[in-house]
């Protein structure tokens, strides 16, 4: 287990004092955490702003030009925030991630051990975005680091860009445009549908398969899914059994997998072969997912009558005139097909989806930061505790995160023995627990000792103490 650097800073700079504090309606915690109904109702109770390090102190890299909203709640905190538009290359990113406490990214970043192991400030991951196969979940569990993401605040956007792309290949308007923009009229009506009375086939049947199952029914498809679990279907459409059936049944076929082993070109040559002649192939999921070289000699031989990709193995880091096979070696030949729609990643990019993302995130951050909860995380178990409030003086919080081995707990409440433990709360996911509790009567020379003692367990991966 790599040893972390240490939360907490030396004694004299824990101070007691609480510069900033809310009352319920102002808390950026107060709807999180307000108390439950077992506690008799809402009762209008002061939050106390707890602190593990003064915020000021608290560094922020975001990268890929995460929403001004995410931004602006990361700021409010007082956290020092750099933004940049593009992501990094690794020895930058390296360079960059020794230095701060929270990183955000989307999904061109990728946070690899190799990456996380120079990371010795951070505490806390914000996928920016809904996919976060960027990021090494494992490796950051292991050693103390939260990951949250926003998993479907983009949902909708991908589904209208799959919807507009359907109709878009049913009726080659792209070629249509592209030959008029060059100045070539050509009206033509064959190969060109309605899509109407058309089965659409949804793999992967999420947040996204979902929504797009209903629009596609509102406009008059069939829809048939395949998932790798049993679903509820919505409307009237009908879960398949197997990938062939679906590839068999559709006229349309769409991708909405997360990227896996077991996703990594789910659709091949074989797959392809399976589709029927003249259908389409949408991609809005991970390039990965489909053999791009596979899916070139489909169209060139006919097979596939269109086909619709957002995004690629290999995405560049930022905007420019990338898309070429210095990128990905099979770059000129999609561009010289026809009927065959590029994006460059763009499914989750509208202002709507962007703005709610970077809020939700941003908030998820600043939880996990000023009071360690949970809630949400990909790669930890999901713990909280209502808030300390200002009646609560002399209490600290001690999030404790460990490897879930046995005997942890007894040695734990060993140490925290001394003192009145108001609430507490463990959870574990896998080799990683997370221990949350509130104690009372914590004298402010105690606390580092307190931290001490529960750093020097040989379970730590890492001790927090918020205050
Ligand atoms: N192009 C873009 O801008 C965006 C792309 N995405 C991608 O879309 C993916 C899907 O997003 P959501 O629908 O929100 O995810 P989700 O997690 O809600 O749904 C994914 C579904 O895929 C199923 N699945 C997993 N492995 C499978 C397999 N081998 N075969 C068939 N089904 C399988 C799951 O059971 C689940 O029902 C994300 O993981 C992300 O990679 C997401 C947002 C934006
Ligand atoms: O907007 C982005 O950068 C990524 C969108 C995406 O692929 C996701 O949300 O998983």
């Amino acid at each position: 287990m790599a040893t972390q650097a240490r939360d907490i800073p030396s004694i004299d700079t824990l101070s007691r004092t609480v510069s900033n504090s809310f009352d319920l309606s102002s808390s950026p915690t107060a709807t999180f955490n307000s108390p439950p109904s077992s506690f008799g109702g809402l009762r209008r109770v002061s939050t106390k702003q707890l602190k593990p390090f003064a915020t000021q102190d608290i560094k922020v890299l975001l990268l890929e030009n995460v929403n001004q909203t995410g931004q602006a709640i990361l700021r409010a905190q007082g956290y020092q925030v750099e933004f940049l538009k593009a992501s990094l290359p690794e020895d930058k990113l390296i360079e960059k991630i020794r230095d701060v406490h929270v990183i955000g990214i989307r999904s061109k970043t990728k946070l690899t051990a190799r990456v996380l192991r120079e990371a010795k400030n951070l505490i806390v991951i914000g996928c920016f975005c809904i996919g976060t196969n960027q990021v090494d979940l494992k490796y950051a569990a292991q050693n103390g680091i939260a990951v949250f993401n926003s998993p479907f605040s983009n949902s909708r956007s991908v589904a209208e860009l799959v919807i507009s792309e359907i109709i878009a290949l049913a009726r080659q308007i792209c070629d249509r445009s592209m030959e008029l923009h060059k100045g070539t009229w050509n009206k033509v009506s064959n190969g060109c549908w309605e899509v109407r009375g058309k089965t659409l086939g949804i793999v992967g049947y999420g947040h996204i398969g979902n929504q797009l199952s209903v629009l596609a029914e509102a406009m008059g498809m069939s829809v048939i899914y395949y998932d790798v679990v049993n679903l509820m279907s919505m409307g009237t459409a009908r879960q398949v059994q197997t990938l062939g059936d679906l590839l068999k049944g559709a006229d349309f076929v769409t991708l909405h997998v997360p990227e896996l082993p077991e996703t990594e070109n789910l659709i091949g040559a074989t797959e392809l072969e399976q589709m029927k002649t003249g259908s389409y192939l949408i991609n809005a999921s991970r390039g990965s997912v489909v053999d791009i070289p596979a899916l070139v000699n489909a169209m060139r031989k006919g097979k596939l009558a269109g086909a619709a990709l957002d995004v690629y193995p290999n995405e560049p880091a930022g905007n420019g005139d990338y898309f070429t096979n210095d990128l990905n070696s099979w770059a000129e030949d999609l561009r010289s097909l026809k009927n065959l729609i590029l994006t460059p990643h763009i499914g989750g990019s509208t202002e709507e989806a962007q703005s709610a993302i970077g809020v939700e995130v941003a908030d998820a951050l600043v939880r996990y930061v000023n009071e360690g909860a949970t809630l949400g995380a990909v790669n930890m178990p999901e713990v909280n505790l209502r808030s300390l409030t200002m009646d609560e003086p002399n209490h600290v919080r001690v999030i404790y995160i460990h490897r879930n081995v046995p005997g942890v707990l007894r040695k734990v409440n060993e140490v925290l023995g001394d003192h009145n433990v108001d609430k507490q709360m463990t959870d574990s996911r896998g080799e990683v627990a997370y221990l949350m509790a509130d104690i009372s009567n914590v004298a402010e020379s105690e606390i580092k000792d307190l931290w001490q003692n529960l750093e020097d367990l040989s379970s730590r991966i890492r001790t927090r103490v918020l205050y």
